[in-house]
């Protein structure tokens, strides 16, 4: 289950980044670097890290369809597994991520649904959620990120094999911060998540790797 398990780097720096690298070890099996980390360091150390984990390079673009294209593209040459758009960009953007992705077929391309976040009503967001997934599907996309509340549901409408990536995870009553709809690893894996996303309460943990480890335990306890 480590391989379905990814970190989020949310941290200032290089030598931040490595330190959690190194912390986590192989008790996960991806790093994600979103925008932090990525606006301080940049593609050197995305590229560093791609040496020990797989790589979910998480900027979640969100701009006209060619601009999106372009940075899809240089995503793909930075050699990441897996990138992602807003699907809030619409249709066009999206079928346009899709193909400046096809020249890089070992990369997943996936779109953000609704933030974890996002304080709409639980309805609304999975409307919303459900909606944004078809349309990423129909564009040629391989899955979307999504809470946990939704993946069910959008494997049933989108098949088995398009990628649910859940963020909002939290357990034994850690707070659940800035985020809305979250759950427990394995609910995650119950509900059909393929991927887990945790940021905080791993990097804030006095052991890190032992926060991962009880994760992939509970992770395990559902499959
Ligand atoms: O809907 C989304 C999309 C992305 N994220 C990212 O996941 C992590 C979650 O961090 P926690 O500290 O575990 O809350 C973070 O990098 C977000 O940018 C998300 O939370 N929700």
């Amino acid at each position: 289950m480590q391989d379905r398990l990814m970190v989020a780097l949310d941290v200032d720096c290089r030598d931040k980044a490595l330190l959690m690298r190194d912390a986590v070890g192989e008790s996960v099996g991806w790093l994600k670097v979103g925008l932090r980390l990525f606006v301080a360091e940049g593609p050197a150390l995305v590229r560093d890290l791609k040496l020990t984990h797989k790589l979910f390079l998480d900027l979640k673009f969100h701009d006209i369809p060619n601009t999106v294209a372009q940075a899809i593209e240089s995503a793909g040459g930075l050699g990441v597994d897996m990138v992602n758009v807003h699907a809030g960009g619409g249709e066009e953007m999206l079928a346009a991520a899709a193909g400046a992705a096809k020249a890089f077929p070992g990369m997943k391309l996936i779109a953000v649904t609704v933030l974890t976040s996002d304080p709409m009503p639980k309805e609304e967001a999975r409307e919303v959620a459900l909606q944004r997934a078809k349309m990423a599907l129909d564009a040629g996309l391989d899955g979307v990120v999504c809470s946990v509340h939704e993946a069910a549901e959008i494997k049933a409408l989108c098949g088995q094999n398009f990628i649910t990536v859940t963020p909002g995870i939290r357990w034994g009553g850690q707070d659940a911060q800035d985020q809305k709809r979250v759950a427990d690893p394995a609910s995650a894996i119950a509900n059909g998540s393929d991927y887990l996303v945790v940021g905080r309460p791993i990097l804030h943990a006095p052991d890190p790797a032992q926060a991962a480890r009880e994760a992939v335990a509970m992770m395990e306890s559902a499959a």
